[in-house]
């Protein structure tokens, strides 16, 4: 089953403190937006990448695009100021398709096999997120730092993107999140409020989302394994 992409990259990039967007920070010589759209307009199965960026970075990411021969991403689509306004313009922009997965920029280190396991699943079922298993201990807390609960780890999960989605179910989650108001951290939230069963794909532990500066290490840690140390 074929599918096409929502790629959100219009954040700031706050918490990685980096004075720009962290979708430019060069890892490897290669801009992060760079590696991750590598990954889709490598695979076969990908018709079409929906970019979603800043308006005032639309020249840059068209040189970049040009540059590095990124050819499905025909459409920049402007974002918006939280996350889910951004996915929502993507999916305004949706042509023909009848899978989207949904994908952070800021994820460059998926892999196909997992992409081809989510879109399989979201075909047969409607729904299905890349996690991963929790391996820490996760408690409950107050505002005011006293530990209210400790949480049942045998059943909590860590949610990535790439989520897919039938276009039908992702598009009905955001109208009835729109109209009520709902902001949710990622697309299968607004897929739960509408009772539909969210099916989870066991991910990777490298598939991390660039969000703090350790992250880097880590991302370049990542990059140097799997050039084979070179
Ligand atoms: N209004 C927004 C906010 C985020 N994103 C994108 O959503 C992904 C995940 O968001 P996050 O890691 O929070 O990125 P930023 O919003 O850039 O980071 P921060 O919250 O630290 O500013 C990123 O690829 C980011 O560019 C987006 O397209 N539109
Ligand atoms: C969608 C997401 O990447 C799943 O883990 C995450 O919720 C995005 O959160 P952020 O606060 O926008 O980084």
């Amino acid at each position: 089953m074929q599918y096409q992409v929502i790629i959100p990259a219009a954040g700031q990039g706050k918490r990685m403190n980096a004075g720009k967007n962290k979708q430019f920070i060069e890892l490897q010589a290669l801009p992060v937006m760079i590696h991750t759209l590598n990954i889709f307009e490598m695979d076969e199965r990908c018709d079409e990448i929906i970019l979603v960026i800043n308006p005032n970075e639309k020249q840059l990411v068209e040189s970049l695009l040009t540059q590095h021969k990124i050819t499905k991403a025909r459409r920049l689509v402007t974002g918006g100021a939280e996350r889910q306004h951004s996915v929502y313009n993507g999916l305004q922009s949706l042509k023909d398709a009848e899978i989207v997965l949904v994908h952070d920029g800021a994820r460059p280190f998926i892999t196909h096999n997992i992409i081809h396991r989510l879109v399989d699943v979201a075909a047969e079922k409607g729904a299905s997120v890349a996690a991963v298993r929790v391996k820490d201990t996760i408690k409950r807390v107050s505002d005011d730092g006293v530990v209210l609960e400790t949480m049942e780890r045998s059943s909590l999960w860590a949610i990535q993107t790439p989520q897919a989605f039938r276009v039908s179910v992702l598009e009905k989650a955001h109208e009835v999140a729109k109209e009520k108001g709902f902001i949710g951290t990622d697309e299968a939230s607004l897929v739960e409020e509408i009772g539909i069963p969210v099916h989870i794909v066991e991910g990777d532990y490298q598939n991390i989302k660039l969000t703090t500066p350790d992250d880097i290490l880590y991302a370049e840690a990542i990059l140097e394994k799997q050039s084979g140390g070179r």
